[in-house]
């Protein structure tokens, strides 16, 4: 069959609309019509050319939300009709790591999916334009949700409730999940904690309210930019801390005396290593936990004296906010039908396919917060 997809054909150049091809699922896929699409820093991120795994041609995107259209043999989880949020944390509930409940990082379709291949080793997507053989189009992160159609499989999808709406519910398909899990499945952060969140962009917002949600006392933002202070106080924020008003130095002591001596919980939202830092010493000795969540540049490293992690301050980070793709995200969706979260007032811009640049525009010129694209 044949769909309409944004295409990225080589790093640092505007993605163009085009009518491509699609093969149809085979065994343990679902053919999906994405409705709705939010536009990620992880898809600028690759289109900029700075994922050393990032392929092209490929179909870019990875927050989508859809209606199954048909299955392939043997899907037993879904039918035509169901409602879904593609993962690219995929769940299989077979695998090692799946099986250990320790961790989301299912392992069983890691490696062609970093390839952007289906588990087969194929692609699903192709078009005239590409040269060479086959004109195939790679997947994007297992998702590819920039094409109004596309395939996955069958464990790659969260089968959602009917009347939750598909410009709201895409983003729990990255960035809510990856805010608000890493508080409740990553950090399991307590009633009464106090939380330090670095960096009030989307993500860092998705933290605060995450915190609020499971009863946090301070929650206490930081950020350059005092532009933020004002979304990030509606979402729950208490405090909130300028590096360049305290000095870079002062950061710690601050958060210090505003917790009685250090953070339960701290967040890194900024993925700059320097901050990453701060976090980790901003922790109560003891028991803190400081958790990274920001991606660094290439071949960035972390530091810090090891005195701290001996003075009992823990260091993790968190993939997908530690959520179980399958068995997570229909319960975030039913936070947002509560009114337990709020994503309307992030989702600040929404488009048609063919204005999707606009939507990276947006966010290198620092006005949105996350664009949806409707199909
Ligand atoms: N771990 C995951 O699963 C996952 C998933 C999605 C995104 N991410 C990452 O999360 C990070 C945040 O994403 P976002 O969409 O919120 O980005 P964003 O650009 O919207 O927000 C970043 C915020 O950090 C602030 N900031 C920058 N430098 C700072 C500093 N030195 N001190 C304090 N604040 C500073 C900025 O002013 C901005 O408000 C990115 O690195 C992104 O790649 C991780
Ligand atoms: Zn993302
Ligand atoms: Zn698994």
């Amino acid at each position: 069959m044949k769909s309409r997809a944004a295409v990225a054909w080589e790093a640092k150049k505007p993605l163009t609309i085009e009518t491509i091809e699609i093969g149809g699922p085979k065994p343990g896929e679902v053919l999906v019509e994405i409705m709705a699409t939010g536009v990620c820093h992880t898809d600028a991120y690759t289109l900029d050319g700075l994922d050393s795994e990032g392929k092209f041609p490929a179909i870019l995107g990875h927050e989508g939300a859809g209606i199954v259209r048909e299955i392939g043999a043997g899907v037993t989880s879904l039918k035509v009709g169901d409602h879904v949020i593609p993962l690219y944390t995929p769940e299989c509930r077979q695998c090692k790591t799946c099986l250990s409940q320790r961790s989301n990082l299912c392992t069983s379709i890691r490696a062609t999916q970093g390839q952007g291949l289906m588990p087969d080793r194929t692609s699903r997507f192709s078009c005239e334009r590409v040269g060479g053989q086959g004109g195939e189009i790679f997947h994007y992160m297992g998702c590819s949700t920039f094409s109004n159609f596309t395939v996955l499989p069958e464990i790659a999808l969260a089968k959602v409730r009917e009347d939750a709406p598909f410009d709201k519910i895409c983003y729990i398909g990255c960035g809510v999940t990856t805010g608000i899990g890493a508080v409740v499945y990553t950090g399991k952060v307590w009633p009464g904690a106090n939380v330090v969140v670095f960096g009030l962009g989307g993500i860092g917002l998705n933290v605060i309210q995450g915190a609020r949600m499971v009863g946090a006392d301070k929650i206490i933002g930081v950020d350059i930019n005092p532009a933020k202070v004002e979304m990030a106080r509606k979402f729950g924020m208490t405090d909130f801390i300028n590096p360049k008003e305290v000095g870079n130095d002062h950061v710690v002591a601050a958060i210090q005396s505003l917790t009685d001596g250090g953070a339960d919980f701290t967040f890194d939202c900024t993925g700059n290593v320097n901050v990453m830092r701060q976090a980790l010493e901003a922790c109560h000795r003891g028991w803190g936990t400081s958790i990274v969540i920001g991606v660094a540049p290439a071949g960035a490293e972390i530091s810090t004296r090891p005195f701290q992690l001996v003075t009992g301050r823990n260091w993790r980070g968190s993939a997908f906010g530690g959520a179980r793709g399958r068995t997570d995200v229909p319960k975030i969706v039913d936070w947002y039908m509560e009114g337990k979260i709020n994503i309307d007032d992030l989702i600040t811009h929404t488009m048609p396919l063919d204005e999707i640049n606009t939507a990276f525009d947006l966010m290198h010129e620092g006005k949105s917060i996350r664009s949806v694209v409707i199909y």
